[in-house]
Parts: C-alpha cells; structure tokens; sequence
C-alpha cells in the first residue's frame, strides 16, 4: 500500500537563512536554431533578442511546438546548436553551464531514494557534509517537506515530488532557474498552489527565472515580464518563432487573479496565441 502524504507548505519557520544566491542576468542576442531537415534546414527560432535582469521572472509564453524548451535548453547548455549569443552572467553559456538548474515538468525523482538523498543531488560538488545537510534541510523546510524528509517519491503525491525537484534544482544555488512547464502535468489547485510556491521561493532566493509555460494565467500571476514567441503572420516573413511581443505585467505579487486590467491582459495574450479569448 502507499502512503500518499500531502502537506502544504507555508507556515513553517525557517531555521537557518537560504543560501546566497548570485542572480545572474541573460542576454539574448540575435538567438536562433534551425533542425536539419529532409529539404534542408528548418528555422524554429531566428531574432531573438531580449535582456532578463538579475532576479527576474520572465515567463515564455507560445503555441506548442515554437520552440520554447529549445530556448530554454539552450540557456541552460542542453543545446549547443544555436545561433547567436546566449550570456548568462555576462559570459556565454557552457555546455551544461553549472550557473543554472533545470527543473522539469515530470519531478525525475530516484525511486529508491528519499526526498532528501534526492534533493541533496542538486547540490553542487564540492560542498562540505555538514554544510550540504544544512542546505538540504532548509530547502525541503522551504517547500514544506521537512516533515516528509525520509519518504521516497512513491509514497508522496505528485505535488509532494513536483516540491522535492524545485528543492533539488534549488540546491544547487543556481544564478539562473530554467522551468520548463514545472507545474504542467499537476491537478488545477495544486498547480496554483505551487504557483504561490514558486512566489515564495523567489522572494527568499531572489534568482532569475526563466519560466515555460502554456498557461497565459501562470504567466501573469508569476512574470515580470512575458516574452510572447510565434510566428510573423505578416506575409512574406521569414519562417521561425520570434519575439511577438514582450509584455511588462502590472502590480506586484502575488497579483490579484481577477483584475481587470489582467483580464484584458490575458485576452490580448491569448489573441496572440491565435485564440479568442471571448468563445472561451
Ligand atoms: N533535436 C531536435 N531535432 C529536430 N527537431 C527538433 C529537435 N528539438 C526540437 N525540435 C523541433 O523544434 C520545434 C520546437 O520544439 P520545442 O520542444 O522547443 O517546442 P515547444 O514550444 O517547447 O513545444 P511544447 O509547448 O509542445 O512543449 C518542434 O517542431 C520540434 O520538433
């Protein structure tokens, strides 16, 4: 039998100070990748230039398949064929560039190791015992799982684990977090808990983010800004996503879910994912 365990997270009182992160920023210069292809090459990204400030939140926001987790795993070094220049902190990426951390949208958690054997593999090499033990402790207290520290990821829900790969991708003090669609394959109300998660993790570790998703919603709760990638329909533009737009959302977080002035934030967003907000 499993037993499934749920705690949320919240009230817990940290007992030592996150460890320092050094937000990084990110440029995009004139980004592209293109995919060989049977007639060639085929372009899915090309133009992309954009500068994620220290501590940012920048949500990616497109219709499947535009290239959003390319451009993810190329600021993260999973992907060394793009064109262009991708700097974190000022220098170019390296290949699985160690100033950053991943997190996924399935957790990819080891089966035969508790929550705190997983999270202690984000750590980064070279860290003391002692000192990699604190850290962990503290992150799991951070996602409100020091309770269930000894657990193995069968015996959590999946917003438990979803919690213990945010820990694991955190441990590593990463200057910039890459998300891509983390919060994807959880149950609604989870998925807007976590999203409060993520609000309070930021506020604590003060890091960059780089957030996939497809959900206009979880970009506006979450995003600074909201970098809008497709396809020019303008005829005669080149093939490719690029920047459509790149949208500076109001008011501080956490935000209000039902402003007005997201509302129509939100339709203008959704317009420009080719949907009509008004028949939905
Ligand atoms: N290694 C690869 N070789 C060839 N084509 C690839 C490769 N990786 C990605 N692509 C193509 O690039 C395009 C963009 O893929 P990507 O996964 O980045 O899109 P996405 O916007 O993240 O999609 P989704 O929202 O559905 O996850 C897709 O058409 C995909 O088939």
């Amino acid at each position: 039998m499993t037993a499934l365990a749920e705690s949320l997270p919240g009230s817990s009182v940290l007992t030592a100070p996150p460890a320092p992160t050094t937000s990084l920023a990110v440029e995009f210069r004139d980004v592209g990748r293109s995919f060989p292809a049977i007639d060639g090459a085929r372009t899915v990204l090309r133009d992309i230039n954009l500068t994620v400030q220290p501590g940012e939140v920048l949500a990616i926001l497109g219709a499947s398949g535009c290239g959003k987790s390319t451009l993810l795993r190329a600021v993260g070094g999973l992907d060394s064929g793009s064109t262009g220049q991708i700097l974190v902190g000022g220098s170019a990426v390296r290949p699985y560039d160690p100033r950053t951390a991943v997190g996924f949208q399935e957790p990819r958690l080891m089966p035969w190791r508790t929550l705190h054997q997983n999270v202690s593999l984000g750590l980064p090499p070279g860290i003391g015992r002692a000192e990699g033990r604190e850290n962990v402790d503290h992150l799991l207290d951070l996602v409100g799982l020091a309770e269930h520290a000894d657990l193995r990821p069968r015996e959590v829900s999946g917003g438990m684990a979803q919690r213990t790969s945010l820990a694991r991708a955190l441990a590593r003090q990463p200057g910039v977090l890459l998300l891509d669609e983390p919060f994807g394959a959880l149950d609604a109300l989870t998925r807007l808990r976590m999203q409060d998660l993520l609000l309070d993790v930021h506020a604590k570790t003060a890091t960059t983010v780089l957030l996939v998703t497809h959900d206009v919603d979880e970009a506006l709760q979450l995003a600074d800004r909201i970098l809008l990638l497709g396809q020019d329909p303008a005829p005669g533009s080149a093939p490719g996503a690029t920047t459509r737009t790149v949208v500076t959302v109001p008011g501080e977080r956490p935000r209000d879910r039902g402003s007005a002035e997201l509302a129509h934030l939100r339709t203008e967003l959704l317009g420009g994912l080719g949907v009509d907000a008004h028949r939905h």
